[in-house]
């Protein structure tokens, strides 16, 4: 689908937007954002195959409208495993609120949990999905609640497409497909499926479904070639059931007693009334296929055990109306629920499983399981009055590489894996954001297989239903939450639903397919070989655009056969075809062909009217930009020259400001100066006066500059120069300026280094002025220390005169002590005894020892005591006058 088709198919999606662009309704269209060249193509494209010829294409656009829904989606909540259970893995982070809604509380191990830490994130979210089904839900439970609807709507002519989504072992498999014992919603779709068409499927194999909604008959060779087919499908499940005995895989499911054991369980009644008359028949094609990789592949082509051979790729394709189908893919017709649960587990065994860290049996790739039924009136020649189409698609599980751990293929395996869900994703935000807003983005359908393929039930083909499978574990709390928030945004996204309209045709007439049919042939023929039916306006895309000049050369191949054997079996001709009929249909295929014709004329006028009408509308929208850019030009010229005479301004402002500044500077500078000059003059050691007058002089010379350019700046004439002129003045008296501040500044750097050398004598003189100050303090210590002396000395002298006291005391006491010793001279007694004791001494000293007379002693005794007191107070008393003879000595010294 081209941009153009997108848009509109947006447009539908919305209502209030408008449906067709304006050329139909005669109107001028809406602008609403600027028109690229790039989408013209496309948008006649897109026009034409909604303008297309077949009825029903008129009717489709008319009712889509109201059948758009929002996608359905399904939440499944598995339970935990014994294993799970063991590793502490169950900590309430999932509960089931109601029927719709579920709520999510964050771990403390989750990456939210230690952000709300940190004062963000949010501890719990609540979602709300269509319908919630929790862990104790059966299988059968879940297939009533989601899919069963569908058969019903899908026997009734509705595409539907129902798909998982989920991290890996999150359980999609298990609902898809389900344990032996306990079946999955595909084998139950087909069981149901088969129950209520039983009595009415359609025996023969000659009516095939054929690219995305249309069919073919097939000739006599070819069912026997489709009859092969299937035998060799069947014939290789004995194949595989005998090597994978020998596989690495075992799994209940795969075995041969759990293909009885699910065939048995297909027993189970569960069915629809189909109120279709009886000559009404169904017949049913099954195919298998998987995205492994970015590839597509037939699970049901023979897989060789020589792994060199590769495996046979798919493509995809597209049909005249955009739809993608896959190219090649086998079609096997199905008689019965046993053989249609054959080719599943054909398929099964065929399909990419590995086990990871995970899961034991991980999906390594996206499997789409696709049940095809045509509804055929079979009266006469059985016509085909619907196609319908069910697929189910197994999704592969995201897997983050923290958790799983792979390497090598499977980590491979997984990059394609989550490429592929992160674009579905981006695919949803970019539907929701279409829907929200006039502005239409890119949906990047075709950026995967996987949503390539889909974008059709997304995009008008059929109803979509999404299952959202989750575990309650712990550890995958964050893939948990942000698959509920994926899953959000896709229950936002509205699901164009125009397959629900297919009409069906009464008896008798042509169906719209089958009219389309024959045009597309008629066409071929008439346009000759190779030729096709619209032009292609969109020859970009990367996949096989669909062949129709083969198609149709099949086709016609296809009749070319029929019209032989009619010639060789003229009795078939005359049972099958009346000559009536044959008229009738010739005159039908008449009367088309010059629809077909009148068509094309239409078409071509129409390609014409929208040409002019886009030529014209470029043309106005190139004269509006033009007159835009001229307005636009003209704003900022004058904005310019707004800026520019406020920047005038400003220089002028500045430059007065310097000049004032100068005269200012200069008068404090002068003072400055002279007086420098006064006080170091006297000393004779710098003469400055002829520095300080030469700088006085270059000052007064900048000043008269700056002068001179504050009035070179006044005379300039403000409203008649053009601001260039004026710019390139102002840049002028800007250099001179600076050229002025420098020469200043070298000027004032010289005054300086003079200033300087001044200032080395007064540092001297500085450093003089300390010194005296230490000799100062020096001075003021001694004069503290003399008069400590002083205070000692005056001590000392109280002393001295106290201990002439005490002297003159003793001498008196010495005088008295004489006088009486003289008194006692006087008396003989004592003049004998002290001859005795004299002769006493006498003798003792010559006897060496006599004892001595006791009276006499004590007199004796203390007159040389008192002599030698005296002796002693006398050299104190010397001493004393020596010191202070000192002291006063040292004191007339400091003095
Ligand atoms: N509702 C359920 N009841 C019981 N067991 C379940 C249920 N859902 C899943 N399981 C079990 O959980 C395990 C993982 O399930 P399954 O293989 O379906 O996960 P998956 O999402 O398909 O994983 P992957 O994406 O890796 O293929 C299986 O052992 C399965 O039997």
């Amino acid at each position: 689908m081209g941009s153009f088709g997108k848009k509109c198919l947006m447009e539908l999606l919305d209502p209030s937007a408008k449906c067709r662009p304006s050329f139909l309704e005669g109107e001028e269209p809406e602008k609403t954002e600027a028109t690229y060249v790039e989408d013209l193509k496309t948008d006649l494209s897109g026009e034409f195959s909604s303008v297309s010829s077949s009825s029903d294409t008129i009717q489709l656009s008319q009712s889509s409208v109201s059948s758009s829904e929002y996608l359905q989606v399904y939440l499944r909540v598995r339970p935990f495993t014994a294993s799970e259970l063991e590793q502490n893995e169950s900590q309430d982070c999932v509960t089931v609120e109601s029927s719709t809604s579920v709520m999510l509380k964050a771990p403390k191990s989750s990456f939210l949990c230690r952000l709300s830490d940190k004062g963000s994130g949010q501890m719990a979210q609540r979602f709300n999905f269509s319908r919630v089904y929790g862990p104790e839900t059966t299988q059968k439970q879940f297939f009533e609640g989601t899919v069963k609807s569908l058969i019903k709507d899908f026997l009734n002519g509705q595409n539907s497409l129902v798909f998982t989504y989920g991290i890996t072992n999150a359980g999609k498999t298990y609902t898809f497909q389900g344990s032996q014992h306990d079946l999955g919603i595909l084998p139950r779709s087909i069981n149901m499926l088969f129950n209520s068409i039983e009595g009415k499927l359609y025996e023969r194999m000659d009516l095939k479904p054929q690219r995305c909604r249309e069919f073919c008959r097939l000739t006599k060779e070819q069912v026997k070639e489709e009859m092969a087919l299937k035998n060799s499908v069947f014939g290789l499940v004995k194949e595989v059931d005998s090597q994978s005995s020998r596989s690495t895989i075992s799994s209940d499911v795969y075995s041969s007693a759990g293909q009885e054991a699910f065939e048995e369980n297909l027993t189970e009644l569960e069915q629809f009334s189909l109120n279709t008359p009886d000559h009404v028949k169904f017949s049913v094609w099954i195919s298998f296929c998987e995205v492994y990789n970015e590839c597509i592949y037939d699970l049901l082509d023979p897989i060789s055990n020589d792994k060199s051979q590769k495996r046979r790729r798919l493509r995809l394709a597209q049909d005249i109306k955009g739809n993608s189908y896959i190219k090649d893919l086998k079609w096997i017709p199905i008689f019965g629920p046993k053989e249609a649960c054959t080719v599943l587990n054909l398929g099964k065994k065929h399909q990419s499983i590995a086990c990871t860290k995970l899961n034991s049996l991980s999906s390594r790739s996206h499997s789409i399981f696709t049940i095809r039924t045509l509804c055929i009136e079979d009266t006469g020649v059985p016509r085909v009055t619907k196609v319908s189409e069910f697929s189910l698609c197994d999704l592969a599980g995201s897997e983050r590489y923290a958790k799983t751990q792979n390497e090598g293929e499977r980590l491979k395996e997984a990059g394609n894996i989550n490429t592929s869900l992160l674009i579905l994703g981006k695919c949803f935000n970019a539907l929701r954001n279409n829907q929200q807003s006039k502005f239409q983005q890119h949906v990047p359908f075709r950026e995967s297989k996987l949503t390539h393929y889909l974008q059709g039930f997304f995009c008008s083909r059929g109803k979509a239903c999404m299952i959202v499978n989750i575990n309650q574990c712990a550890s995958v709390y964050d893939e948990t939450l942000h698959v509920l928030k994926f899953s959000a945004v896709a229950q936002k996204v509205v699901v164009l639903n125009t397959s629900k309209s297919v009409p069906s045709l009464p008896v008798g007439q042509t169906s719209a397919r089958e009219v389309s049919f024959i045009i597309n042939n008629a066409d071929n023929k008439m346009w000759g070989k190779g030729r096709k039916a619209t032009m292609d306006w969109d020859m970009s895309l990367e996949d096989v655009m669909e062949d129709e000049g083969g198609d149709i050369e099949e086709e016609e191949k296809c009749c070319t056969k029929e019209s032989l054997e009619d010639d060789n079996n003229d009795e078939d001709d005359a049972i099958l075809i009346s000559k009536d009929e044959y008229e009738t249909l010739l005159n039908t295929l008449e009367s088309l062909k010059s629809k077909l014709i009148e068509e094309k004329k239409e078409k071509l006028f129409l390609e014409l009217r929208i040409r002019k009408e886009v030529t014209e509308e470029l043309s106005q929208h190139f004269v509006q930009r033009d007159y835009d850019f001229s307005e636009r030009l003209e704003k900022e010229k004058q904005l310019l020259e707004e800026r520019s005479d406020e920047r005038l301004e400003i220089y002028k402002d500045l430059v007065n400001k310097y000049t004032q500044y100068l005269e200012e500077g200069d008068y404090e500078r002068d003072e400055a100066l002279a007086e420098h000059s006064k006080t170091l003059d006297g000393d004779g050691n710098v003469s400055l006066k002829g520095f300080i007058g030469g700088i006085q002089k270059d000052v007064a010379e900048i000043k008269k500059q700056a002068e001179a350019a504050h009035h070179h700046i006044e005379s300039i004439p403000e409203s008649q120069e053009d601001s260039a002129t004026i710019e390139s003045k102002l840049a002028q008296v800007t250099a001179e300026l600076a050229n002025t501040r420098e020469a200043l500044s070298k000027k004032n750097s010289e005054l300086e280094k003079y200033i300087d050398k001044v200032n080395q004598p007064n540092e001297e003189l500085q450093n003089a002025y300390k010194k005296i100050d230490v000799q100062n303090e020096r001075i003021q210590q001694l004069m503290e220390d003399v008069q400590q002396k002083d205070e000692v000395i005056n001590r000392l002298q109280d002393l001295l005169a106290k201990c002439e006291d005490s002297v003159n005391d003793y001498e008196r006491t010495v005088k008295t002590i004489k006088e009486e010793i003289l008194k006692v001279d006087s008396n003989t007694e004592f003049d004998q005894l002290l001859k005795d004791e004299r002769g006493s001494r006498k003798r003792s000293n010559e006897n060496a020892q006599e004892e001595q007379p006791p009276k006499k002693k004590g007199i004796i005794s203390t007159s040389t005591e008192l002599q030698t007191k005296l002796v002693c107070k006398r050299k104190q008393v010397a001493n004393t006058g020596r010191k202070i003879f000192q002291l006063k000595k040292r004191k007339s010294t400091a003095a």
